[in-house]
């Protein structure tokens, strides 16, 4: 009943959580919404995950609206399809970032922002873990971008505790490639919301981004590749002064 690419993209997201022990029985997990094809796809396997494994949890997808004006009309139906309902948190994070700030580089106020706000809302509505839709490209591409930029190795987790917060964040899609996310966004006819931020699709994380698709061209399996090689650091080849 399930396509082929379903099954595939179903057990790279089990074999991250039996690595990473991401979600366990009991827990309330928020789901980050941006209405993007990640966090839908996201959702959308949580809610495979809670049916055809022993796992019981709960599952609460949370939209923080930045202002944009963005028609969230996609997700809301998405998420009542899954019978889900949505949580959606208004702010004034693109106006701080845009009029108030004026940042020259958006994109790292805004995520921080909307990571807090998302962490409070889910907090305030009783979960104990967030679910964020990065993925093997988002990884491979932000350990790249430190290095070329900030000189050093330097890569989120797939599962992270916030002791301040009391929360704890994860990366369900760790393993998972975004052109499968595509091919099944496409299989399953499942709309993205249209993101009408300013910053969208210009940005140096773009061009890092086709640096690492060219390199997976010319060396397939190289994005899994690297981030195996994450897992398997050698610390004692590593230069710690
Ligand atoms: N406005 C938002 N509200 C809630 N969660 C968000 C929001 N924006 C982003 N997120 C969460 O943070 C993750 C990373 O955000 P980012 O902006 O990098 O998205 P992305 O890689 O374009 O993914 P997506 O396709 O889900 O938009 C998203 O996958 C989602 O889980």
């Amino acid at each position: 009943m399930y396509s082929r690419r379903i099954k595939y993209v179903f057990k790279k997201i089990r074999d991250a959580n039996l690595k990473y022990h991401l979600i366990a029985n009991g827990d309330t997990v928020a789901v980050g919404m941006s209405g993007g094809k990640d966090s839908l796809t996201l959702l959308y396997f949580l809610t495979l995950l809670k049916k055809y494994t022993p796992l019981n949890f709960a599952i609460k997808p949370v939209y923080i609206d930045l202002g944009f004006g963005n028609d969230i009309s996609p997700l809301e139906k998405f998420c009542q399809e899954l019978k889900l309902p949505l949580c959606v948190e208004p702010t004034n994070i693109g106006k701080i970032v845009f009029e108030m700030r004026k940042e020259k580089n958006p994109c790292s106020l805004c995520a921080n922002l909307r990571r807090g706000a998302l962490n409070r809302v889910a907090k305030i509505h009783g979960c104990n873990k967030v679910a964020l839709g990065h993925h093997l490209d988002d990884a491979v591409t932000t350990l790249f971008m430190s290095m070329l930029y900030e000189r050093r190795y330097h890569l989120f987790k797939p599962k992270t505790y916030l002791d301040r917060m009391d929360i704890t964040v994860i990366r369900p899609l760790i393993y998972v490639e975004e052109k499968d996310i595509k091919l099944i966004c496409e299989q399953l006819g499942i709309m993205p919301v249209q993101n009408l931020c300013p910053a969208s699709g210009q940005t140096k994380r773009q061009e890092i981004k086709e640096l690492v698709e060219m390199i997976e061209q010319n060396f397939p399996g190289a994005k899994a590749n690297i981030l195996a090689s994450i897992e398997n650091v050698d610390q004692d080849s590593f230069w710690f002064a």
